[in-house]
């Protein structure tokens, strides 16, 4: 059985600064799993996740999110999004920030104290987030974006900062979640994350290069390394486009 997308784009054009940078993108994400969403700094990225959770103007074409149309207001409470720059306060602990995110869920402290420990938080739940590191602080963004376990989760370059091992463990538990159900869209440019998604979108220049499996992104490539095969499917257009 086909599995079900749960989200759906045609033919999207969005233009920023008066400069086209995604020109007519179309691509389909399957309910239920981690696709990455990858492509070189300023391919376009950041605009697609944008245009996903409904805060980019579009220019033209359609992004519909668990049947809806992107923004809906009935999508705000299924749809998590964490951005590359952290969205929790500052000068709240981690687990006061968890606990009022929580509280918007009507869920509680025994939710709050999960998602910390699911981001590997635990130790530092009672610092004021304005003392964390850069990366400690994009994992408690993370812990909140996770709290209510939203349908969609889309989070733009979730590793950037942390150690080898906690990024296994971030991507073991994207699969957990994805495994309950959740679809993730998950944003990186390294190209070593890439082998850790279902699925992938690979992007450059605001146009989708590759949407498959890191499995048949290889065979089209003709090679096992994911940067290799990325370097391959550009050349292979530039080949035709000549
Ligand atoms: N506010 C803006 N005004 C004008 N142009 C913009 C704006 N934001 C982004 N752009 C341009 O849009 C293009 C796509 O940017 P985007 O942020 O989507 O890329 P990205 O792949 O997410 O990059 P990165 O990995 O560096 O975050 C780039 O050429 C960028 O310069």
């Amino acid at each position: 059985m086909k599995s079900q997308s749960a989200i759906e784009i045609e033919d999207l054009v969005v233009e920023r600064g008066r400069r086209r940078v995604l020109h007519g993108i179309a691509c389909a994400i399957p309910a239920g799993s981690v696709t990455g969403l990858l492509g070189p700094s300023g391919s376009g990225k950041t605009t697609l996740i944008r245009a996903i959770v409904g805060v980019q103007i579009v220019k033209s074409g359609t992004v519909t999110v668990l049947g809806m149309p992107a923004g809906s207001a009935e999508l705000r409470r299924r749809v998590g999004y964490v951005t590359q720059a952290p969205s929790v306060y500052a000068d709240l602990s981690v687990r006061e920030n968890a606990r009022y995110f929580a509280s918007l869920y009507g869920l509680g402290a025994r939710e709050a104290d999960q998602a910390i420990k699911d981001v590997g938080l635990s130790d530092a739940a009672r610092q004021l987030v304005g003392n964390l590191s850069g990366g400690q602080r994009s994992r408690a963004s993370l812990a909140c974006a996770m709290i209510g376990t939203p349908d969609v989760l889309v989070l733009d370059e979730p590793t950037v900062g942390q150690d080898p091992v906690l990024r296994a463990d971030l991507w073991g538990k994207f699969h957990a979640l994805a495994g309950q159900g959740t679809t993730l869209l998950v944003s990186s440019h390294v190209m070593d994350e890439a082998r850790r998604c279902d699925r992938l979108l690979l992007i450059r220049e605001g146009e989708i290069i590759a949407d498959d499996t890191p499995a048949a992104v290889r065979a089209a490539a003709g090679t096992d390394d994911l940067e290799e095969a990325f370097l391959r499917l550009i050349r292979q257009r530039q080949e035709v486009a000549a």
